[in-house]
């Protein structure tokens, strides 16, 4: 089955920064693919690359098969970081105008977005203009959907609505790539792509990408010291509830710098979490 979104050995330079270095990527009819990263970790040129928005470096990129071009980029719903919708049109302008762009009849509105209609989409709430965004990406019925961060700003209700509309459409055979920074919306993807300073440094399910991995467990009554001394030593370190963690680190010198500040901590060895993993990652890029 041909790829929808094909990325090989590519690579993009803004002047001497390399933002994309040395991709290989594809997304698939059906799949749900998680393109994560920290912020400037290059998702966003890839994904620009791939739509054909910004000129080819070096290697290829090729779109339903072929080079983009304006005309395979209209089988394509693409919601872009700042959305792509005219502040100064009202939600159904908005609507129609996309519709009458795509040559598709005007739908109605849906039941959230109804009472908004009049509504300038300059005076929306975020989590209102993502939706009517997201309600125009799908308008034409595309057959690849990408999606920049769909859901950031977005109340969990809505934020799970939207995941159940991207699982329908994946289910009729559409392709989504998209990017985000909630791991729990990572789980819900068939797989990752992990970006760290423009390089591909994992990829594969959840499980592929941690399988394995450790990092480690601080388990102290004085939890609050214990994260001071190790943030202080450079230790990658995460304090959840009071739960101190660290992505990875030599057990011994972070022994050594618990023990500087007279913390009595037991360190223990856990299984890593994907956002674990993917700070491992990063580190190992830069
Ligand atoms: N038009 C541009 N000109 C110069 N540098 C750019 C341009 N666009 C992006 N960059 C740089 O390229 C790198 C990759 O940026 P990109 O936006 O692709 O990352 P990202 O992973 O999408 O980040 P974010 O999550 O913040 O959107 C960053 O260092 C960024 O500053």
């Amino acid at each position: 089955m041909t790829d929808l979104l094909e990325a090989h050995g590519y690579s993009h330079r803004y002047g001497s920064l390399l933002a994309v270095d040395d991709v290989t990527m594809r997304v698939g009819p059906g799949e749900v693919v998680g393109l994560l990263g920290a912020n400037g970790a290059g998702k966003t040129t890839l994904i620009r690359a791939l739509l054909g928005l910004i000129g080819s470096a070096d290697g290829q990129i090729r779109l339903l098969g072929g080079a983009p071009s304006r005309q395979n980029r209209r089988r394509v719903g693409y919601v872009p970081q700042g959305l792509g919708l005219y502040d100064d049109l009202t939600v159904a302008e908005n609507l129609q105008f996309t519709a009458q762009a795509y040559d598709v009849p005007v739908p109605d509105l849906p039941q959230d977005l109804a009472p908004h209609s009049r509504t300038l989409v300059g005076a929306l709430a975020l989590g209102s203009q993502r939706r009517l965004a997201f309600v125009c990406a799908l308008l034409h019925s595309p057959e690849v959907l990408v999606l920049d961060e769909p859901t950031s700003g977005v109340d969990p209700l809505a934020r799970a609505r939207l995941w159940d509309t991207v699982r329908e459409h994946a289910e009729r055979g559409v392709g989504v790539l998209v990017t985000t920074h909630y791991m729990q919306e990572a789980q819900q993807c068939d797989r990752l792509l992990l970006m760290a300073g423009g390089r591909l440094v994992g990829q594969g399910s959840e499980a592929d990408v941690v399988a394995g991995t450790t990092a480690v467990e601080v388990r102290t009554e004085r939890w609050a010291q214990a994260f001071a001394a190790l943030q202080s030593a450079g230790a990658a370190v995460t304090l959840a509830g009071r739960s101190v963690r660290v992505a990875d680190g030599d057990p011994d010198r972070l022994r050594a710098a618990l023990d500087a500040a007279g913390v009595v901590a037991q360190i223990v060895s856990v299984p890593a979490t994907i956002e674990e993993r993917m700070a491992v990652l990063a580190r190992g890029a830069t």
